[in-house]
Order: structure tokens, then C-alpha cells, then sequence
């Protein structure tokens, strides 16, 4: 397992992350939406089927907004990172913050400019935080940025415990914690993921074993193998398009959500959402064991929300 003495913070800060391109065509698109548990189970009259079908004759398939993070996927390699070594096992996704800056095309090629944009020493943990902007190739337009933040267990203790190694190219506490109103919730949509979710998600792209492979998931620490984040962070965000933006996905302007707790293929999600002006607030509970696995909040474009 990594430790202090394997930080170089010369070598981390000077590691040029590689630029990449990421193809996808609208079959990729629909089975991302299937993934995030689009049209599940109420296929019939759901708004949903434009992510997954040309519905009514309409040219192009729809793309889900959290489809930007894709794009970012496979910026940290498994060997890990120049001066930070880790056990990639013990790595779990902390936070996601996405800024949209225009609806994705239903197919393309995206080119990739990942950097540094934060590690931070934890004692137990490091944190380190990449953030991607994507283009689209062919027209150049920048169409959104990530930024994912890695919690890597047994990575910390690479500085004194009085003086703790911290550094973020971004204003602090931009996901943080969220502070939930008093009040009853705006808003509350129940979701079931399925037994083999992680197993269709993962054919997005995040092939990481943790979510499919049992011995993986035990020396990760848990009694099966996990949802990936990103799959929750798809549900929610569904649940906000469906109940606050009446459908229209085009609404959403940033996302920002931190994983509080892992979440088993097959548990029901039950999310909570209150609005504040053309903020949303949103809390992700697993229905099972009452427990909160995600939180976050969701900027909405100029639009007056449809209520
Ligand atoms: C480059 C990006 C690559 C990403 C690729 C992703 C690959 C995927 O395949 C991997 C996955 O999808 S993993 C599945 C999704 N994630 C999870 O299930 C993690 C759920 N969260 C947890 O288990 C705990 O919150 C846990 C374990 C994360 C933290 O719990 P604790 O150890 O109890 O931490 P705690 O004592 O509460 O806090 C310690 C300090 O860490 C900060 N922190 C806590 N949770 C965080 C989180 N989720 N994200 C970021 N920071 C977090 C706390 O603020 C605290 O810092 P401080 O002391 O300064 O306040």
C-alpha cells in the first residue's frame, strides 16, 4: 500500500496528463441511458425513450447530461500517477462536479484536456482531483468540463499532521457537503437499480473490477462487488430532469455530487430534491437501509423551471 515516502510533489505537479479522444456513437449513447436506468420500468409513456430511440421520427437521439462524464474516464492510468503511488483496489470515486456548456451532439469525437486540479493528504487517505475539458473535434466548441475527485485509501500520511499537504486550482467547498433545508422536500423520486446494473453500467466504459469481480470487491472491503458512482450520480439526475425540469435535460448547467456511501446493484434509490431558486438540492438515499449515499446540487440554465 503507498504511503508517505512514495509523494514527490516535483514529479506530481510536473506529470503532463496525456490529452485524449473519446468516439461514441448513438448506440453508446442509449446504452449509457440504459445504464442510468432510462425507461426501466415505464418504458411505455416515458420521456425517456428519446435517449434510447428516435422517438416520433425526431434525427438524432438525445444525450443525457451526465454522459460528460465519460469523457474523462481513463485519465488516471491503474500504475497511477508519477510521485503518487496507490493501490488502485482501495480507490473509490468522492466527488463529481460537471459544467455543461452545450448539449452534446448525438454521436462525435471528443478531445480531452485533463490537469491537476487538486490533491489534498488526509492522513488515511490522499484526494486527488483531475479536471478534463472537452471539445468537440469537429467544430472545436468546448462543450463541458469534469472535474472527479478520487478518495485513494491508504494513500495519505505524505505530510506532517500539523501541517497537512493541500492544494486546489478552484475555490474550496465548490460540492462539500450540502445543507439540506428543514422543510419537506420539493420533490422525491423512488428508482430501483437492478441486480446486474453495475454490469450493464460498466459497458460504458468503467471497466473497474470492483464493480464486477466478488474477490475484488472483498479486498476492497465490501460483500459484493459495488454500484459505480457514476451510475447513482445518473439516477439522480434523471430523477431532477424528471420531476424539476419537466423532461427537458437541456436545463441542467453544472452537477456537483459527493458519494457518501456505496450502493449495492439492486437497492432502491429514493431521491429527495428541494429547490432554491434555480439551484436543486438533492439528496440520494438507499431505500433498504435508510442510509444517504450521495448528495449534491444541480444548477439550472436561466429558464424558469417548469413547476
Ligand atoms: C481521478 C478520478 C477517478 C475516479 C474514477 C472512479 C472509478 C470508479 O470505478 C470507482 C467508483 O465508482 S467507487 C463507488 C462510488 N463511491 C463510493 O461508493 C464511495 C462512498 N463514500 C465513502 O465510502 C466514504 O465517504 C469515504 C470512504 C469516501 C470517506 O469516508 P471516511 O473515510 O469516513 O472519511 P471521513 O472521515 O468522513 O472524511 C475524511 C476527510 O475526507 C473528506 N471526504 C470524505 N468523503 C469524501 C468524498 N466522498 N469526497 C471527497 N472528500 C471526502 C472529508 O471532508 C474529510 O476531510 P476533512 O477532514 O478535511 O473534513
Amino acid at each position: 500500500m503507498a504511503g508517505g515516502s512514495e509523494f514527490d510533489p516535483a514529479l506530481v505537479f510536473s506529470h503532463k496528463f496525456p490529452e485524449t479522444t473519446y468516439s461514441y456513437t448513438e448506440r453508446d449513447a442509449a446504452l449509457y441511458a440504459l445504464g442510468v436506468g432510462a425507461c426501466a420500468w415505464d418504458a411505455v409513456d416515458a420521456d425517456e425513450l428519446k435517449y434510447v430511440y428516435h422517438k416520433d421520427g425526431q434525427k438524432y437521439l438525445k444525450v443525457l447530461p451526465t454522459f460528460a462524464a465519460l469523457f474523462s474516464l481513463g485519465t488516471v492510468s491503474d500504475a497511477g500517477l508519477p510521485g503518487l503511488q496507490y493501490d488502485p483496489r482501495l480507490l473509490l470515486h468522492g466527488q463529481q462536479y460537471i459544467e455543461l456548456y452545450k448539449p452534446f451532439p448525438s454521436s462525435g469525437h471528443i478531445l480531452n484536456k485533463p490537469s491537476l486540479a487538486g490533491l489534498h493528504d488526509k492522513g488515511n487517505a490522499a484526494i486527488l482531483e483531475i479536471e478534463t475539458k472537452s471539445y468537440d473535434k469537429e467544430s472545436g466548441d468546448l462543450l463541458c468540463m469534469n472535474r472527479m475527485t478520487a478518495f485513494l485509501r491508504g494513500a495519505g500520511g505524505f505530510s506532517t499532521s500539523s501541517n497537512r499537504f493541500s492544494y486546489s486550482n478552484y475555490p474550496a467547498n465548490q460540492v462539500s457537503v450540502v445543507k439540506f433545508p428543514e422543510t419537506q422536500p420539493f420533490s422525491v423520486f423512488e428508482d430501483r437499480t437492478n441486480p446486474s446494473q453495475a454490469l450493464l453500467y460498466r459497458l460504458s466504459g468503467d471497466y473497474n473490477p470492483l464493480h464486477s469481480d466478488p474477490m475484488i470487491a472483498k479486498v476492497a472491503g465490501f460483500s459484493q462487488p459495488i454500484l459505480h458512482g457514476l451510475c447513482t450520480l445518473g439516477f439522480a439526475v434523471r430523477a431532477i430532469i424528471k420531476c424539476i425540469c419537466g423532461g427537458d435535460s437541456e436545463r441542467i448547467k453544472s452537477i456537483a455530487g459527493r458519494f457518501l456511501l456505496h450502493v449495492y446493484p439492486g437497492e432502491t434509490l429514493y431521491t429527495e430534491m428541494w429547490l432554491e431558486g434555480l439551484r436543486v438540492l438533492y439528496r440520494t438515499k438507499v431505500k433498504e437501509r435508510k442510509r444517504t449515499v450521495l448528495s449534491g446540487y444541480v444548477d439550472l440554465n436561466g429558464l424558469t423551471p417548469s413547476l
